[in-house]
């Protein structure tokens, strides 16, 4: 299974926008690559089915699409990326030599952002571009401020909450396992009153990001769930995988060495996990609510360590 993310939770590298051009005629192609390329990245495909293809592979920042085409028509193209979480988010913006109004809807109904008219006024297009390329960066913008802990940097609840129904939905059809971890930070409280609230703050980026590390799967992510709190969902892993992985995450956060002199044991910084595993016929809070069982049967088993339910799969 893909990434669930939507919408890149990080902002991107580059400066320089990428453009691609769909367009039969190699000819057009060469014309607009003229008009943009000084500016932006330009890709390029000659047919639908190719820029489909490169959409969903790099993703470009923008689509510049011919409504004409032969095989696949302009309008199948838009529609197909529209349809796919993929490449939903791409502005797709038509170049049309048509003046028939009723073709001019049906482009914006396909999911145009936009359309301008051959021939070609390059100030025209490139101003075009430049707008919906700053909505969609302003878009993501506010998508982030949304969903990342201003904290950590990590997903907050927000963003857990709404991939999480989405997660469970997959696994019921899909008939694949989908692992819930709740981590807890152990004897936070008396980290915070040993080393002050700004350690405490610093101590939770790091575990954030240790957790992070820990994962490798697209779909995986972990959230700051509240406080203390953190949730991490792995889609497609059944029990025995989840409890090696829940295990390796206690180590990481060991590995970090925050001393703790009010921790457990180990005089560092540990994390207690609980691990729910389901087939997808749980609920959000059915789930987190086996977690958090665990999570408590953990932390009375001596802390710095993980439980799993004994649920399904
Ligand atoms: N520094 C800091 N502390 C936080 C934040 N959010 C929650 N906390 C603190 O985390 C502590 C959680 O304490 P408790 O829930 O009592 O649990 P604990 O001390 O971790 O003990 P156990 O969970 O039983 O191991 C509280 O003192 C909160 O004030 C935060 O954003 N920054």
């Amino acid at each position: 299974m893909g990434s669930m993310m939507h919408f890149p939770l990080q902002a991107p590298a580059s400066a320089r926008a990428t453009v691609l051009v769909i367009d039969d005629q190699p000819l057009n192609i060469q014309t607009v690559y003229s008009m943009l390329s000084q500016q932006y990245e330009v890709l390029m495909a000659t047919s639908g089915a190719d820029g489909i293809a490169i959409c969903q592979a790099q993703q470009p920042d923008i689509v510049l699409l011919d409504l004409v085409m032969p095989g696949m028509s302009g309008m199948a193209v838009a529609e197909r990326l529209k349809q796919d979480q993929r490449t939903a988010a791409i502005p797709v913006i038509f170049i049309t030599a048509s003046t028939d109004p009723v073709e001019e809807s049906a482009c914006w109904e396909a999911g145009a952002v936009d359309f301008v008219s051959k021939p070609l006024n390059p100030m025209t297009l490139r101003h075009r571009m430049q707008v919906h390329l700053t909505l969609r960066r302003q878009a993501e913008a506010l998508q982030r401020l949304a969903f990342l802990d201003g904290l950590t940097g990590i997903p907050n609840r927000r963003y857990f909450d709404q991939q999480a129904d989405t997660a469970l939905a997959v696994a019921r059809r899909s008939g694949a396992p989908l692992t819930l971890m709740l981590g807890d930070v152990d004897f936070f409280k008396r980290y915070n009153d040993l080393y002050g609230h700004q350690a405490g703050d610093a101590c939770l980026t790091q575990v954030a990001t240790a957790l992070q590390a820990g994962l490798r799967r697209p779909g995986d992510f972990v959230a700051r769930y509240g406080g203390e709190e953190f949730a991490v969902l792995l889609p497609g892993l059944g029990r025995d995988d989840a409890l090696r992985l829940a295990q390796h995450l206690c180590q990481q956060v060991r590995a970090l060495q925050l001393p703790h002199a009010a921790g457990t044991a180990g005089g560092t910084v540990s994390l207690s996990l609980g691990v729910a595993v389901t087939d997808g016929n749980d609920s959000v809070n059915q789930l987190l609510a086996r977690a958090d069982a665990q999570l408590y049967r953990a932390k009375g088993a001596g802390r710095d360590c993980a439980c799993v339910d004994a649920g399904p799969p």
